[in-house]
């Protein structure tokens, strides 16, 4: 159980703002002098930190465990044009955080040299309640399913195959274009929708050795999700109006109902059997497994230490208050393939057979007996499997086509410009 890692990141105030601001700063606390408003975090940055200290607080982490197997979730959080998108997606002179997690990725990816690597990507953004794909502009209005084989998820999203940073970032580019973004009182470019970027990571042991172990041929699947959420909002402070009000209204309910995921959890309503209501938002029932399930979590709560935010401050920080109270169970989540499963039963059946060999004693006539019987279903399992496996070589096959697709095959990749065998 590990429970969810929560930075605090405050924008940058004008010299008029910084004079009057109510907020001090004090390592991990952030609170008002003379006051009850007192937050303690995971770690709070100043307004003259870069976007790099912010990834290497907690997600630079996260994206290594998700290279191991673990899913992992990050999300900025905070009121309108607090620097949720700054640092996430980052600007031409400074790299958000996912562009930094890709290149790290990659890089991980590229050290591993026991395993090989298939990652897919996708990018959708929730708006006005509508999921839409940003990689492919005319699929829209897309639904969320949950199946027992791949858990929630969003039907007909493109997972594109990608083999180096640069791909991802082009996609990204792409998607970025295609994203709701308007202009209120408070930010030229709000973003009117909450974005998740997501990297799906697979791989397996490269071992050809066919005794080596049961556990090459088990097949590793995590996600990893960087979210950008929409800021919330004051109507009365951006301005809002007509499309831009239907707009700040769609996004303050998703945002209400992450709170209250957020506050059930931390209450333990899940652990008691109570009601945690996932399924209100698009935002929360897709993130679900992030909140409360099985990912390593971490929020960067965005804010703004300026006298005229102060309460929107605070709501925000009492929202990342509650988050460090939830609790998380990752796990790797690894598909035990039926190749790996005939060559575990294939050691049963050695082993069987010799305690057989070792029992003659007429003492033994009973225990004789059920190692008999022991053996006889091994084998008929071992004969099922076998058959099964046919059809997962089918599977296979497509698979390397795919790593090979992927340009993949011989571990040659491009990075930042240089090919690498
Ligand atoms: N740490 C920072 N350093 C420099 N500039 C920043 C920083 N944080 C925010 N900004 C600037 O402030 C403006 C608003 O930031 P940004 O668009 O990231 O806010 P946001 O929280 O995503 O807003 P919204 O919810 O409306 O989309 C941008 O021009 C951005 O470049």
């Amino acid at each position: 159980m590990e429970r969810i890692h929560v930075t605090v990141r405050a924008r940058p105030l004008s010299p008029e703002d910084e004079k009057t601001s109510p907020w001090r700063i004090s390592g991990n606390s952030i609170f008002i002098p003379n006051h009850s408003t007192k937050f303690e975090f995971d770690q709070i940055f100043g307004e003259e930190c870069k976007t790099i200290n912010v990834y290497q607080a907690r997600t630079k982490d996260i994206v290594q465990a998700a290279v191991r197997g673990f899913n992992g979730t990050v999300f900025a959080y905070g009121q309108t044009n607090s620097g949720k998108t700054h640092t996430m997606r980052g600007s031409g002179t400074e790299p958000g955080v996912i562009p930094l997690a890709v290149h790290d990725l990659f890089q991980i990816i590229q050290q591993d040299v026991d395993r090989e690597f298939l990652l897919r990507m996708s990018y959708m953004e929730i708006y006005n309640e509508e999921i839409n794909d940003l990689l492919v502009p005319e699929h829209r209005k897309l639904q969320i399913h949950e199946s027992l084989e791949r858990g929630i998820y969003v039907a007909g999203l493109r997972e594109e195959i990608v083999a180096s940073p640069e791909q991802v970032l082009d996609l990204m580019q792409f998607g970025e274009s295609r994203r709701h973004i308007g202009e209120t009182n408070m930010n030229l470019y709000s973003s009117r929708s909450h974005t998740i970027f997501r990297m799906i990571i697979e791989s397996r042991d490269r071992s050809e050795d066919e005794d080596s172990c049961t556990s090459c041929d088990a097949v590793r699947v995590s996600v990893l999700n960087l979210v950008d959420l929409a800021g919330s909002e004051r109507a009365a402070k951006t301005g809002a109006e007509g499309v831009r009000l239907k707009e700040g209204s769609h996004i303050n309910k998703s945002l209400m109902t992450l709170g209250t995921v957020i506050k059930k959890l931390s209450e333990g309503a899940e652990s008691q059997g109570g009601h945690v209501p996932y399924r209100d938002s698009k935002l929360t029932r897709i993130l679900q497994p992030a909140l409360g399930g099985n990912a390593n979590t971490a929020i960067i709560c965005n804010i703004t230490l300026a006298q005229i935010h102060a309460d929107e401050t605070k709501s925000s920080l009492q929202f990342a208050s509650r988050a460090l109270r939830v609790t998380n169970c990752a796990r790797v989540n690894e598909i035990l393939t039926d190749a790996a499963l005939l060559k575990r039963q294939k050691k049963e059946i050695e082993e069987l057979r010799a305690k057989l060999q070792g029992s003659h004693s007429e003492h033994l006539g009973e225990e004789i007996l059920n190692l008999r019987n022991t053996l006889l279903q091994t084998e008929l399992e071992r004969e099922r499997i076998a058959l099964e496996l046919e059809e997962e070589k089918k599977t296979q096959a497509e698979w390397q086509k795919r790593v090979q697709r992927a340009g993949q095959k011989n571990r040659k990749f491009e990075f930042n410009g240089v090919v690498f065998k």
